[in-house]
């Protein structure tokens, strides 16, 4: 495992940083074995895996439970659990949580906020938990999706919050929803990588929910892109089952364990001689 601090050699190097979504054991093994550098259990897991409606019904119990399933699957990459919902309310109950998370396996922590998050950032940091800062369209306080920084009020506030998290101690800082250009002038300012997801091309790497770039979501995001159908195919899949149980094709004799003629032939004999059929 790499710790998060030692990504700002791959900004120093110019090597781009790849951070996917994981939920689940298998994902996570396919993940790491694929090379990516940063597996994110993302509070993302409410909507795209256990159905709910908004990321504020994602519970510590739900985040915890999923890291605990990725962390048994990621042998190289490094695991961030991000941070839900009312989790880091005070400085206190971030850091509380925060530990729980890296008792369940996590290597670093993700908080969601800008200037109103410095202090507990800080204060986490500051304990020995290394954080992932996540700026700009925040899911958990924003509301409906929408690019942030388009003017410039908005815009110095997103380089200012970004340039506190980063004296706050974060050792890296996710952009979503924010204009290339606006990432990129910040990505110059720091000395800590930059993640983006619809940030464009000038982060220091870039994340996905990994169910976008399979094509298992329901739609595809103008920040994403499909590599696979795969919704297509897991659905054409259980069709075709369906189809074959139903028609009697499958199992096969292929299937199943054969019975010595020898033994078949004593089974039928004593099922007839104990119960007369
Ligand atoms: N499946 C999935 N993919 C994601 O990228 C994702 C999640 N879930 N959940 C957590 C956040 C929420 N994110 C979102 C959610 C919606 C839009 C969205 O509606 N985008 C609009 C364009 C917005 C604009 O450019 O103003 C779109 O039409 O794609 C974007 C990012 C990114 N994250
Ligand atoms: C989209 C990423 C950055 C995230 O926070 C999540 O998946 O929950
Ligand atoms: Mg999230």
């Amino acid at each position: 495992m790499k710790a998060l601090s030692v990504f700002r050699d791959y900004k120093k190097q110019g090597r781009k940083i790849t951070m996917l979504t994981a939920y689940d054991y298998p994902t996570a093994v396919l993940e790491d074995r694929a090379g990516i550098d940063i597996l994110l259990v993302g509070d993302s897991v409410g909507r795209n895996i256990l159905g709910y409606a908004s990321e504020l019904e994602v519970t510590m119990e739900d985040m915890l439970h999923h890291v605990r399933a990725v962390a048994r699957g990621a042998k190289q990459a490094h695991v961030m659990g991000d941070m839900p919902y009312r989790s880091c309310d005070t400085p206190a109950l971030a850091l509380e949580n925060a530990r729980r998370m890296m008792d369940a396996g996590a290597h670093s922590v993700k908080i969601e906020g800008e200037q109103d998050m410095v202090d507990r950032i800080k204060y986490v940091v500051d304990a020995g938990v290394p954080v992932c800062a996540h700026i700009g369209y925040t899911p958990q306080t924003s509301g409906k999706a929408a690019v942030q920084g388009k003017d410039i009020d908005r815009a110095k506030a997103l380089i200012d919050a970004a340039l506190q998290l980063e004296k706050a101690g974060a050792d890296m800082v996710v952009f979503e929803l924010i204009p290339e250009l606006l990432a990129k002038e910040i990505t110059n300012l720091l000395s800590i990588p930059t993640i983006g997801i619809g940030a464009g091309r000038f982060c220091d790497g870039q994340v996905q929910v990994y169910c976008d770039i399979l094509g298992l979501s329901a739609r595809v995001f103008r920040h994403a892109k499909a590599y696979d159908t795969l919704g297509q195919r897991y659905e054409d899949a259980f069709a075709a089952y369906a189809r074959e149980v139903t028609g009697g094709t499958f199992p096969t004799s292929e299937n199943a364990a054969a019975l010595p003629d020898d033994v078949a032939d004593q089974v039928r004999e004593w099922v007839h001689k104990t119960y007369g059929k």
